[in-house]
C-alpha cells in the first residue's frame, strides 16, 4: 500500500509522505509506551507503596502529551499529503491522457477513466489522513505493547509473541479473500454505473421504442450481477472477519486463564495481574482496529492498483529520432489493419488474438494539394483509413507516410500540426461558438476566422443566431442542431490550417443546399490542401482528382469520376443508381 502511494506520488511527493510516516509511526509508538506505562502506574497505585506512583505517572503524562502533539501533526500531515495526492493524480492522469493513443479511448475505458479521475481520486486522497494512521497505529502500538510486556512479565510477553503471528495469519488470509471479493464487486458496480449512464444517454431511442427500465436487459443484468457480487462478498468474506474477531477473543481468554493460574500458584501478584489485564484490553482493541482500517485500505489499494494500471498504459510512442514531413502528401504502402490490439501504437505488429483484417494491402498516394475521395459501402474500412492517417492506431502491416516520412517517425505534435480531421460525430466543448472554433488556432486573426466561417458555411449560422459568435453551444454542443455543429467543426478544422485535411462524412448532417455550398468550398480548398474526403454523397466527390473505391478493406477501383463511370464497375453502378433514383446516398452494390 505504502509502496503504491510512493509510486503514484512520484519523487516530488515522497518527502511529505516520508515525513508523514515518521510522524504516524512516532505517534503509534508513543501511544504504546503510554499504555505500557499504565502497568507500573496501576501496580504501584494498587500495591503496598502508592507514593512510588509519581515518577511513573509523570512519565505517563509526558508520553500522553507527546503522543497528542505527534498525533495532531500526523493528522495535519495526512490532509496535506491527501490533497497533494489528489493534485498529483489529476495532473498525472491529464498528462497521461494526452500521451495515450486515441485508439485506447473506447467507451468503456473512457467511463473507467472518468470514474477514476472523479470519485476514486477523492476516495484515495482520504487514505493518508483517515486510513493510514489508524492502520499504522494498529500495528505499531500492539508491537510496542508486546515489547513493553517483557519488562513486566516475561511469560505473558512470550505468549503474546507466539499468538501474534497466528493473529496476523488469520488477518492476512481474511484480507486476501476480501480483496478478491472487493475487486469483483468494484467491477460489478462499475458495470452498473456504465449501464445506468448508457440508459440515461439512450433515453430518446428507448422511449421511441417503448422500452422501460424493466425491459432494458443490459441494465437489469448489471444490477443482478451487482447484487450477486454483494451476496458473494457477505457469504465468503464474513467467515474471515468473524474468524479474526474470534481469534483475538481466544487470545484474550487464554491470557486471562493463564494470568489467573499464575496468580493462584502465587507467581503473579494481584496489582500486576490487573495492570496486565488493562494492557491486554488495550492491545486487543488496537489489533481489532487493524481489521477495520484494513477494510478501507483494501479498497484504497484496489483503487490505487487500477489508477496505476491506467498510468502504466504504454503511451503513444515518440520516435527516438523524429523526422519532419517534407510536404503535405500522404502515402499508404501495402497497408493492412485489424482491430485486435495489435494495431495499438507501440503494440507488437501483428500481435494479439487473430481478428478479421479490416484493411488488406491498401496502397495509394494523395499528392500534395489534391483532392482524393474515398468511397465504398458501409463497413468497408473508410473511417479506419482516416484514423491511420492521423495515427489513431498503427497499421498492422505496411507503412503510412506523411510528407515522405513514416508516421511512426513523426512526433505527435508534428503529426497534429499536419493533419486536420472532421468526423461525423462532432464533439463541441461547453463554451461559445467562437471559443470552439478558436481551439484550432487561438491566435487566429478576425480575417482568418471569417474565412474559415465562410468556407464552412458557419457564417450563415452566425447570422441567424441572435448572439452570433458568442452563442453558447452547451455541453457537447447540445444547443446546436446537427448541421450547425458540423459546420462549427468544419470551420475549426479549416482554421487549424494543417496541410492535410481529412473529412469523414463531414457533410452527413448538412442539408442539400449547404452540402452543395460546402462541396464547392472543398473544391477551392484542394488548391491549398491535401484533401481526403470520405462521403456517401456523390455530389461531394465527383470533382475529386482521384476517387478510390474501397470494398471489404481493399481498393478495387481508382480513377477520376469520368474514367470510373466509363469503366462500368462498382462506382459506375453507384452512380447509375444515384442518377436513376435522384438519390444522394451511396449504398452497397447488390451482390
Ligand atoms: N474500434 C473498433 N473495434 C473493432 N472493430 C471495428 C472498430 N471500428 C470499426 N470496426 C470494424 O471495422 C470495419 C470497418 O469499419 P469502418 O468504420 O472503418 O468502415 P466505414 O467504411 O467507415 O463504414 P461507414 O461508412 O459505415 O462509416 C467494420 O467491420 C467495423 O465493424
Amino acid at each position: 500500500m505504502i509502496r503504491q502511494l510512493y509510486r503514484v506520488l512520484g519523487p516530488e511527493g515522497s518527502r511529505p509522505l516520508n515525513r508523514l510516516l515518521v510522524l504516524q509511526c512516532g505517534a503509534a509508538v508513543l501511544q504504546g509506551v503510554a499504555f505500557a506505562l499504565l502497568v507500573p502506574v496501576l501496580r504501584d497505585l494498587l500495591g503496598p507503596d502508592p507514593d512510588a506512583v509519581w515518577p511513573w505517572l509523570t512519565a505517563f503524562v509526558t508520553c500522553a502529551l507527546a503522543h497528542a502533539v505527534l498525533q495532531g501533526a500526523a493528522i495535519g500531515g495526512g490532509f496535506t499529503v491527501g490533497s497533494r495526492l489528489s493534485r498529483v493524480l489529476h495532473r498525472r492522469m491529464a498528462d497521461h491522457a494526452l500521451r495515450l493513443p486515441l485508439g485506447w479511448f473506447t467507451a468503456g475505458r473512457t467511463a473507467e477513466f472518468s470514474r477514476l479521475a472523479g470519485q476514486n481520486v477523492i476516495q484515495v486522497m482520504s487514505t493518508p489522513a483517515h486510513l493510514l494512521r489508524p492502520f499504522i497505529s494498529s500495528l505499531l502500538t500492539p508491537a510496542t505493547l508486546v515489547i513493553a510486556t517483557f519488562f513486566f512479565d516475561v511469560r505473558t510477553a512470550l505468549v503474546l509473541l507466539v499468538c501474534a503471528p497466528v493473529l496476523f495469519a488469520v488477518q492476512a488470509a481474511s484480507s486476501a479473500v476480501m480483496r478478491r471479493l472487493d475487486l469483483g464487486r468494484d467491477a460489478a458496480i462499475g458495470e452498473s454505473a456504465d449501464r445506468v449512464l448508457e440508459y440515461a444517454r439512450n433515453q430518446p431511442v428507448l422511449r421511441a421504442f417503448g422500452r422501460t427500465a424493466e425491459g432494458y436487459g443490459a441494465l437489469d443484468d448489471a444490477l443482478v450481477a451487482e447484487a450477486r457480487a454483494d451476496r458473494r462478498l457477505i457469504a465468503r468474506g464474513l467467515p474471515g472477519l468473524v474468524s479474526f474477531s474470534f481469534a483475538t477473543r481466544l487470545v484474550f481468554a487464554l491470557l486471562l486463564a493463564l494470568g489467573v493460574s499464575w496468580r493462584l500458584d502465587g507467581s503473579l501478584d494481584v496489582p500486576t495481574l490487573l495492570a496486565l489485564l488493562v494492557l491486554l484490553v488495550r492491545l486487543i482493541d488496537s489489533v481489532s482496529s487493524a481489521a477495520e482500517a484494513g477494510a478501507g485500505l483494501r479498497i484504497a489499494r484496489n483503487t490505487l492498483d487500477r489508477l496505476g494500471a491506467v498510468l502504466d498504459e504504454p503511451p503513444f510512442p515518440q520516435p527516438a529520432e523524429p523526422k519532419k514531413p517534407r510536404d503535405g502528401s500522404v502515402e499508404f504502402t501495402g497497408v493492412g489493419f485489424r482491430y485486435d490490439g495489435g494495431g495499438e501504437p507501440g503494440g507488437e505488429p501483428g500481435g494479439g488474438a487473430a481478428a478479421r483484417p479490416v484493411l488488406n494491402d491498401v496502397t495509394f498516394r494523395l499528392p500534395e494539394r489534391s483532392m482524393t475521395a474515398l468511397v465504398g459501402p458501409s463497413g468497408a474500412g473508410k473511417t479506419t483509413v482516416a484514423g491511420l492517417v492521423a495515427r489513431f492506431r498503427d497499421a498492422t502491416e505496411g507503412t503510412v507516410r506523411i510528407g515522405g516520412v513514416d508516421v511512426r517517425e513523426i512526433t505527435a505534435d508534428d503529426l497534429a500540426a499536419h493533419v486536420s480531421l472532421v468526423f461525423q460525430d462532432v464533439y463541441l466543448f461547453d463554451g461559445t461558438i467562437e471559443e470552439n472554433v478558436r481551439i484550432a488556432a487561438p491566435d487566429a486573426s478576425p480575417g482568418e476566422l471569417a474565412e474559415a466561417a465562410a468556407l464552412s458555411g458557419l457564417d450563415r449560422v452566425i447570422e441567424e443566431l441572435p448572439e452570433g459568435w458568442a452563442t453558447e453551444v452547451g455541453e457537447g454542443g447540445a444547443r446546436l442542431s446537427g448541421g450547425q455543429r458540423q459546420r462549427v467543426s468544419i470551420a475549426r478544422a479549416l482554421l487549424k490550417d494543417a496541410p492535410i485535411l481529412v473529412l469523414d462524412e463531414a457533410t452527413a448532417a448538412l442539408d442539400q443546399e449547404n452540402e452543395a455550398l460546402f462541396a464547392e468550398a472543398v473544391r477551392t480548398l484542394a488548391d491549398r490542401k491535401t484533401l481526403l474526403v470520405i462521403a456517401h454523397r456523390l455530389s461531394t466527390v465527383v470533382h475529386a482528382d482521384q476517387i478510390l473505391v474501397l470494398e471489404d478493406g481493399e481498393i478495387t477501383e481508382r480513377g477520376t469520376h469520368e474514367t470510373l463511370v466509363a469503366a462500368g464497375g462498382t462506382y459506375a453502378s453507384f452512380w447509375e443508381r444515384r442518377t436513376r433514383a435522384h438519390g444522394w446516398r451511396l449504398e452497397a452494390a447488390p451482390s
